[in-house]
């Protein structure tokens, strides 16, 4: 039995399972176990009242098969009693009886399966939804760089995935709990009456349990495999039937060469899965046999017994049956041990999740320094570096400069320079990772990360389009003043958003984005005033515009820079352009160039030192002219 020595292989030689392959080694799908605990904490703490009306109601069905399994005999017992001594004349009532009370637990049984199935569904769907927030909750408080973790990432979508399958989870393992308490009362009963019973269920079932995980195990890794020729298949199938390719495959005739490709690759993979279907087949064959054997072996056993008069007819009846739903609910058992083992494996990204801390947070050990109103210093940045989670090069390396309170500076580099790395810092979605940045002579760390963030409107060049309404589109540059139409009006009339609310048939109220019924899609221009709103509807002692009119036409971003020195007249801003009729506005203009300073000035200074700056505004210029 060559499959049964791979078995034990795997359960001695880890190997390293690739990632999203399904075949779990047995010491991996025990060791996953340990997830289950604290899976069942978190159920509970889902419903209390569901959770023990749950397991109240499994325990009161685990143990209705036994009793009317016993019953049963009763009722066989007194029946060839009666037949025996009466002849007919005794009263049928204690036979009766007995019948109306196996009626009763049959009925309670079922009634029962169905109650649990219905808390089962409730406390799945609760359990599910608590997840979800759960895991929103946890999200909102991780930092930027974590999201641009590929394994992060990964470990977030398995476990956002997971939310219903946990749900089966646990049905899975309560319904386990269930099955095994069932078998511990009948098997109390075999091993009252002869314990070598117990021993022969267990060889009869447990190589039909190892067989089944061994194919199992051989089919995942056929199907995995397999994978890219499986792919290939799906795509040659596509190109051989699309309304995309028709057009050339007809013309080249190309049909043919499509055909005879696909017709190898399948041949090849059916006839490697024939050969591991029909040895499945062999097998099982072989196994249910087994069981078979195992249980006419005991039916035997009993049944000698039976007649030599050592138990009643109602007790073989009662051990016969015992042992075949013994049987059965090994079997379920161990192939439903598989599937809630696997489960718990997932368990552990979701748990992986939870684990995940923020690095940029308010520092506990010191007392939090309270943020300056108003700055009177600025930014400073000392040394300033920072590189990117994985990658090779710096996006800024060595930059020192002063962001001065009250100052409009703006950031000119060609794509690619570091600009948005700069913003990214100085409202701390990152840390530096190497000098630092104070904000009136203090590193910006000393300061906390929230009280940071609401004094500093940020409008990023990929700005989120909400598919909210006009006005909550709005309202989300401060989402506490959602109900404030007011504020809502004046930073729409700031921004030009208001030109653009008035021509939707709802006003603010209207939807905007397509994804939902009666939504109204806007143009680029259109939806960049609506996000320069957001800026406006905080009170910001720092304002940051990352591109902010690169969509806008000519004369929306004039009005738009016009607007911009009155309101933000007294605070500071930074402003990223490639437009240099918008950066020419600015007091001053930092230039830099692969993460590194370049030069600062004001646009008449830099242009009279005929630099970098003075180069780059005369070729676009140049371009005008
Ligand atoms: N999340 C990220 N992970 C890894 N590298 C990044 C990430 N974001 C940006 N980079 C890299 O960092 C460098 C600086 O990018 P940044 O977005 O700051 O440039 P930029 O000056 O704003 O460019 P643009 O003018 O095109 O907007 C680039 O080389 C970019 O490829």
């Amino acid at each position: 039995m060559s499959w049964l020595s791979s078995l034990f292989t795997q359960v001695s030689a880890k190997k390293p399972r690739p990632e999203g392959k399904p075949n779990l080694t047995v010491r991996e799908r025990f060791s996953a176990l340990r997830n289950l605990p604290e899976f069942l904490r978190l159920i509970w703490e889902t419903s209390p009242g569901l959770t023990l009306g749950n397991i109240g109601l499994r325990l009161l069905r685990a143990a209705l098969l036994p009793a009317m399994f016993y019953v049963g005999q009763l009722i066989l017992d007194s029946i060839i009693g009666l037949a025996r001594t009466s002849h007919g004349t005794a009263s049928l009532m204690p036979v009766f009886k007995l019948v109306a009370l196996e009626f009763g637990l049959a009925i309670l049984s079922d009634a029962l399966g169905r109650a649990v199935a219905l808390l089962d569904s409730l406390l799945g769907d609760l359990f599910a939804n608590r997840s979800s927030v759960r895991l929103m909750e946890h999200a909102a408080r991780l930092d930027l760089d974590q999201f641009e973790d590929s394994v992060f990432y990964d470990k977030l979508e398995r476990a956002r995935r997971q939310t219903l399958s946990r749900t089966v989870l646990m049905a899975q393992v309560l319904s386990q709990a269930q099955d095994i308490i069932t078998m511990v009362l009948l098997a109390v009963g075999l091993v009252a009456f002869n314990p070598w019973l117990l021993v022969l269920l267990l060889v009869a079932v447990i190589p039909a349990f190892w067989g089944e995980s061994h194919f199992n195990e051989r089919s995942y890794s056929l199907v995995h495999s397999w994978t890219p020729e499986r792919r290939e298949l799906d795509y040659l199938r596509q190109t051989g039937a699309s309304d995309e390719t028709a057009k050339e495959i007809k013309i080249f005739g190309l049909s043919g060469f499509l055909i005879d490709r696909f017709r190898t690759l399948s041949d090849q993979f059916y006839a490697q899965n024939k050969s591991l279907v029909v040895r499945r087949a062999g097998w099982g064959t072989f196994f249910a046999a087994l069981g078979a054997a195992g249980y006419y072996a005991a039916y035997l056993y009993i049944i000698t017994d039976a007649v030599r008069g050592q138990i009643s007819v109602g007790q073989l009846t009662f051990l016969a049956s015992s042992f075949r739903q013994m049987r059965s609910l090994l079997e379920g058992v161990l192939s439903r041990f598989s599937s809630v083992a696997e489960g718990a494996l997932y368990l552990q990204d979701f748990f992986d999740f939870f684990h995940m801390q923020p690095q940029i947070t308010r520092n506990e050990t010191q007392p939090v320094r309270p943020f300056p109103r108003p700055i009177r210093l600025g930014f400073q940045f000392e040394n300033v570096g920072f590189k990117y989670r994985n990658a090779e090069k710096w996006a800024i390396r060595n930059l020192s400069f002063t962001l001065r309170a009250g100052e409009k500076l703006a950031l000119v580099g060609e794509n690619g320079a570091g600009k948005t790395t700069l913003v990214k810092l100085l409202s701390r979605l990152y840390d530096p990772t190497e000098g630092r940045i104070l904000l009136d002579g203090y590193d910006l760390r000393e300061y906390d990360p929230a009280e940071l963030r609401q004094e500093i409107g940020v409008i990023f060049q990929d700005f989120v389009r909400f598919q909210l309404s006009a006005g909550q589109n709005l309202a989300v540059g401060r989402i506490e003043e959602k109900e404030n139409q007011d504020r809502i009006q004046s930073a729409a009339a700031q921004s030009l958003a208001d030109t653009v609310v008035k021509k939707l048939p709802n006003g603010y109220e209207q939807m905007i984005g397509r994804r939902f019924a009666g939504g109204v899609d806007l143009s680029g221009g259109e939806w960049q005033k609506i996000a320069l709103g957001r800026a406006y509807m905080r009170d910001a002692q720092l304002l940051i515009l990352d591109e902010p009119t690169a969509a806008l036409d000519a004369r929306a971003e004039h009005e738009v820079f016009q607007r911009f020195a009155d309101l933000t007249a007294g605070k500071t801003a930074v402003l990223i352009s490639h437009r240099f009729s918008t950066v020419r506005m600015a007091d001053r203009i930092l230039v830099i160039e692969h993460g590194q300073f370049v030069e600062i000035g004001s646009h008449a200074e830099l242009l009279a030192r005929g630099g970098r700056y003075a180069e780059l505004f005369a070729l676009q210029a140049a371009g005008y002219r």
